[in-house]
């Protein structure tokens, strides 16, 4: 099957595309070899498309239009002729010459209504008219990105294909990080294509918000290699407007040598990116249940993102009634001082929520080059675990200091595992701590969640013990995540949390574990 990448390629010579699609049209030389990192492309995108009821389907009538428009022009070419044939003299000898030489008057008769240009034009559309409509209708699998179907069609954001999103504004918060803002792209930005009507990212956005843990990819087209990044939630006063235009906001952390990050590190306002997803994480109020539960999130660096998200869903707005028991303690590491209260919002965020929600949310921020890092007296105090130490044990806590992406620790071995969970835990796929050993960072889709909650009632709900960060981050506080299944699965708890689990397995058997 060809790509429609290809389609695209004659579409109109270089030169005379706007420079985003010029970009698109780089990138489409070298998509059929693109491989992304997670989350292969095999959907049949365009079934749906086809489908009336499709959110894209108010789109093909404006490709209806122009055909009709196309039929409109041939019958404006006939008007003419109609005048012409009224104007008695040149009719009469018309008449005459097309009886002399029927075969002549025959040829004249055509070139006049159809000019060389037209002839041609339609030629080429009909010559593609198979390969595209083939294309929209299967999609192909080789051209994972694909920027005909983007624009024509109008996709909004989606989990299978890269959708274009402009940025809107750029935000240094310290010497390494920086906060991107963006937003689809709609008709200003690109007036001859199909774009996606500017609210129809609502619905999707919507249900990733109320979902709570997620994140969407990147991608950098030259390399075409994609990251997935997580987009920090908006000021409560801001969320309706960011919700029906679409906006995200990113907190990038540019890694010497990494290419993605380094890539985005280079765009400036008005550059274009592409995005992938919604790819939602764990489902983290079916763990917690309905009771009251702790949630503390160590996060370092950029791993503030999905902390935000967590307290967001996990606090509630104060209206739904959901999660509204829960306590959450962020614990956030980062090297530089201009990390913790740079102009990037955070502190805002973070102040808002707390304003919000009072003593239900705690933070605090350590900084590497002020010596000041999260450590095990910080975890213990925080999940509770001291209460439940002898009274002299909490002065043995030392600090766990962190830095970067240091060699990890070797990965604890099954051996770390709780001892002993409820009966029915084994198989529950939100609560059992084993299971999630072998789980990646989300739930498996259409599985049964919560068996235990219907076995156990007092054991229904979990609190929650969430790290995120870079790997060795991860490594250090709760073991090193595993290889497995073609993919990045959670791996036995060790690190520091590990360590204390051994100490203290009951304590702990009333915690999840989760690496971000
Ligand atoms: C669910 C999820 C959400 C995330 N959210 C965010 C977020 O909100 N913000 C954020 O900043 N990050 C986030 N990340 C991390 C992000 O996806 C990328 O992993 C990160 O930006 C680095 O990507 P990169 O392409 O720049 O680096 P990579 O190219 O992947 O390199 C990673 C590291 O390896 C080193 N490296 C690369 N090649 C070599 C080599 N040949 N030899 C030695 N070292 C090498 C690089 O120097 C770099 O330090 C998230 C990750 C996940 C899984």
């Amino acid at each position: 099957m060809t790509c429609l990448c290809h389609i695209s390629r004659i579409r109109a010579p270089a030169s005379t595309l706007r420079p985003s699609n010029r970009r698109l049209q780089h990138v489409s030389r070298a998509a059929s070899t693109f491989t992304s990192t997670s989350h292969s492309s095999s959907s049949p995108a365009f079934t749906h498309l086809k489908s009336p009821n499709s959110p894209h389907s108010s789109k093909w009538p404006r490709r209806t239009h122009r055909s009709s428009a196309f039929t409109s022009t041939r019958q404006l070419s006939t008007t003419p002729s109609k005048s012409t044939n009224s104007n008695t003299s040149s009719s009469t000898s018309n008449n005459k010459s097309n009886k002399d030489d029927p075969k002549k008057s025959h040829r004249k008769h055509w070139t006049r209504r159809w000019p060389a240009k037209t002839s041609l034009l339609l030629l080429l559309t009909i010559c593609a008219l198979p390969t595209v409509s083939e294309a929209l209708r299967t999609g192909d699998s080789n051209c994972t990105i694909n920027p005909l179907q983007n624009y024509l069609v109008g996709r909004p954001l989606n989990p299978t294909t890269f959708v274009p999103f402009t940025i809107t504004a750029r935000e240094q918060v310290s010497p390494t990080s920086f906060i991107l803002t963006v937003r689809p792209l709609h008709a200003r930005d690109a007036p001859f294509f199909f774009l996606p009507d500017l609210h129809a990212n609502k619905p999707i956005l919507t249900r990733a918000w109320e979902h709570g843990l997620w994140s969407v990819e990147i991608k950098q087209p030259q390399l075409q290699v994609a990251r997935d990044y997580t987009p920090l939630p908006p000021l409560h006063n801001e969320a309706q407007n960011d919700l029906e235009t679409g906006v995200l906001r990113f907190l990038v952390r540019k890694l010497d040598g990494g290419e993605v990050s380094t890539y985005l590190s280079r765009l400036s306002v008005g550059d274009k990116i592409e995005l992938r997803g919604p790819h939602l994480g764990f489902d983290l109020r079916a763990r917690v249940g309905e009771s009251e539960k702790d949630v503390v999130f160590l996060a370092g660096g950029t791993g503030i993102a999905p902390a935000l998200q967590a307290a967001r869903v996990l606090l509630g707005d104060g209206n739904d009634g959901t999660g509204k028991r829960s306590r959450v303690s962020i614990l956030w590491a980062n090297r530089h001082r201009a990390d913790c209260e740079g102009p990037g919002g955070i502190i805002s965020l973070l102040a808002e929520e707390r304003q919000r929600h009072g003593d239900r949310l705690r933070y605090a921020c350590t900084v590497d080059e002020e010596g000041t890092f999260i450590n095990t007296g910080a975890i213990v105090k925080q999940t509770g675990m001291s209460s439940s130490l002898p009274s002299s044990s909490p002065g043995r806590w030392s600090w766990v200091p962190f830095s970067g992406n240091k060699t990890p620790p070797p990965p604890s071995t099954a051996s770390d595992l709780l001892p002993a969970t409820a009966a029915g835990e084994d198989t529950c796929a939100y609560h059992s701590a084993k299971r999630l050993i072998t789980m990646p960072a989300r739930d498996t889709p259409g599985e049964k969640g919560c068996t235990c909650a219907e076995q156990q009632q007092q054991h229904w709900g979990k609190n929650l013990l969430m790290v995120s960060g870079p790997d060795g981050f991860i490594a250090t506080f709760a073991g090193a995540k595993v290889w497995g299944a073609g993919e990045e699965l959670q791996g036995p708890v060790g690190g520091v949390v590990g360590t204390l689990r051994k100490q203290n397995p009951r304590f702990w058997a009333d915690w999840l574990v989760l690496k971000l």
